[in-house]
């Protein structure tokens, strides 16, 4: 069976026309004038993007004594609603665990999936087995390794673990990323406040500066640096952060910063506010910032200093939110956005002229397919690649509201927000999820992606790096370890 895309314009990373698409085995067959298929979807007034790809989700995680609230089933329900095809969840071994313990839970997890995914692994732990299983994960397409500086006591890895870690990403041909927070820091201030009688919402913000943040990217990238392995920092919510990653850039370093679409839209303001749910179910790390930071954020998007919009979907239940009431640190941290990124992106970001078209669906969809080694297969619109396509319609509107989401969560932390920009269809590898506005997900349907290690990036790292290895000085009438 064949289905054609009609009537449509293609909106692409770098080019913007008309055309239809023809796909045929969940994959795009032809794209051009005047194609016929069985099924006809008319894409009349809309745009036609490479599905959105989430690189940033924790779905059924187990976290600060809980598990955050959407599986793999609610969480990919809500990202097709809002035309994300593809997420990438953390494997995340418990401390001591072994990594291929841990990817065998996630893959048992995943099963459900309604759109495709992929993993990162977590380094949350250094030792022999971990070394050894690196490569045993990479081996099983699984090429990005995420390391916490912050959690300390719990996911937390120190300096040393993290450059031996990054060492081991250079020669496996692997990514590194990091949660930057500088956790000794953090939990310091903590202490102090909890101490002081801080004990609210707020005090989570307070204990968790931007300098705390800006520290800690700066520290990773030059730890990665020094290692010769290219870098990936997840949720860059401030300019100190982004301060670092733009100058790193510029040095010619390969570093990319991924702001979350809750840091671009929504500020600090937020835990100020006199219900301690409110306050509460906005409690994430990095946390809201100022509106002077997310000015940074825009205009990193703007001039490629920032790659990736992601959603750090980790969604808990009010419920879930109250085992902090008493103290801050008790709080689960995390927040939902996996249905409202795309449609959050596209009004604050496309409707008031912050981004071109094209550049949302770099930011949505390419860069982070080119970053994680899976383009053209996912994240773009060209014949052979998946048909994982949002067929997007400027003009549909909605007021978000936990009321309606897919979402397993009892709030939004986007309540109210008026969206113009909604999926018409989402088809996920031929299937389509989304008919206008109707949900039609079918749970297992996703399939694991696998990617390769020693993209050209790590490459060319690897080259400069043999390049430019110490080697000893030959001194004549000396051997040569120069003693
Ligand atoms: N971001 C957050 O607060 N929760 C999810 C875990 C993480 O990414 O740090
Ligand atoms: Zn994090
Ligand atoms: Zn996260």
């Amino acid at each position: 069976m064949s289905t054609v895309i009609r009537n449509g314009t293609i909106v692409t990373a770098d080019l913007t026309y008309r055309a239809d698409v023809l796909v045929e085995g969940g994959v795009i067959a032809a794209i051009g004038p005047g194609l016929g298929g069985d099924e006809v979807l008319d894409a009349s007034g809309c745009y036609v993007m490479p599905g959105g790809i989430d690189p940033h989700t924790h779905l059924e995680m187990p976290f600060m004594g809980t598990y955050s609230a959407d599986d793999f089933e609610s969480g990919t329900r809500a990202a097709l609603a809002g035309g994300t095809t593809m997420v990438v969840d953390f494997a995340l071994p418990a401390p001591g665990q072994g990594l291929l313990d841990a990817l065998a839970m996630w893959h048992n997890k995943s099963g459900r999936a309604s759109c495709d995914y992929s993993y990162h692994m977590a380094v949350t732990w250094w030792g022999e087995q971990v070394f050894d299983e690196m490569a045993a994960v990479v081996g099983q397409g699984i090429t990005s390794f995420k390391h916490f500086m912050a959690y300390k006591g719990a996911l937390m890895v120190n300096d040393d673990e993290l450059y031996a870690s990054f060492r081991r990403c250079a020669d496996l041909g692997a990514l590194a990323m990091v949660h930057a927070e500088n956790g000794d820091v953090v939990a310091e201030l903590s202490a102090r406040l909890l101490a002081e009688g801080n004990r609210g919402p707020e005090a989570h913000a307070y204990s968790r500066p931007p300098q705390v943040e800006g520290e800690a990217t700066n520290r990773a990238i030059m730890i990665a640096d020094m290692a010769g392995v290219p870098l990936y920092v997840v949720h860059t919510s401030c300019e100190e952060a982004h301060e670092a990653i733009r100058r790193a850039r510029m040095q010619g370093k390969r570093v990319w910063g991924e702001p979350l679409i809750q840091h671009l839209t929504l500020d600090e303001g937020e835990y100020f506010h006199p219900d301690w749910d409110h306050a509460a179910r906005r409690v994430m790390s990095p946390p809201f910032r100022g509106k002077s930071h997310q000015d940074s954020l825009w205009a990193g998007l703007q001039s490629g200093s920032l790659s990736v919009v992601a959603t750090d979907h980790c969604a808990f239940t009010t419920e879930q939110k109250r085992f902090g009431i008493n103290d801050f640190t008790k709080i689960p941290n995390g927040t939902g956005g996996l249905e409202d990124r795309m449609p959050m992106l596209w009004t604050h970001g496309v409707g008031t002229g912050r981004l071109t078209m094209n550049e949302f669906v770099a930011v949505t969809s390419t860069n982070i397919a080119k970053i994680l080694n899976c383009y053209p297969k996912k994240g773009a619109v060209l014949v052979g690649a998946d048909a994982d396509l949002v067929v997007w319609d400027p003009e549909k509107t909605k007021v978000i509201s936990a009321g309606s989401q897919q979402s397993e969560i009892d709030y939004n932390v986007f309540e109210g927000q008026v969206v113009k920009g909604l999926p018409r269809y989402t088809m996920t590898r031929g299937q389509v999820a989304v008919m206008d506005g109707e949900i039609r997900t079918q749970e297992g349907h996703g399939r694991f992606v696998a990617r390769e290690a020693r993209p050209a990036v790590n490459r060319a790292l690897s080259a400069w790096k043999e390049l430019t290895a110490p080697r000893p000085v030959v001194r004549s009438g000396l051997p040569a370890s120069g003693v």
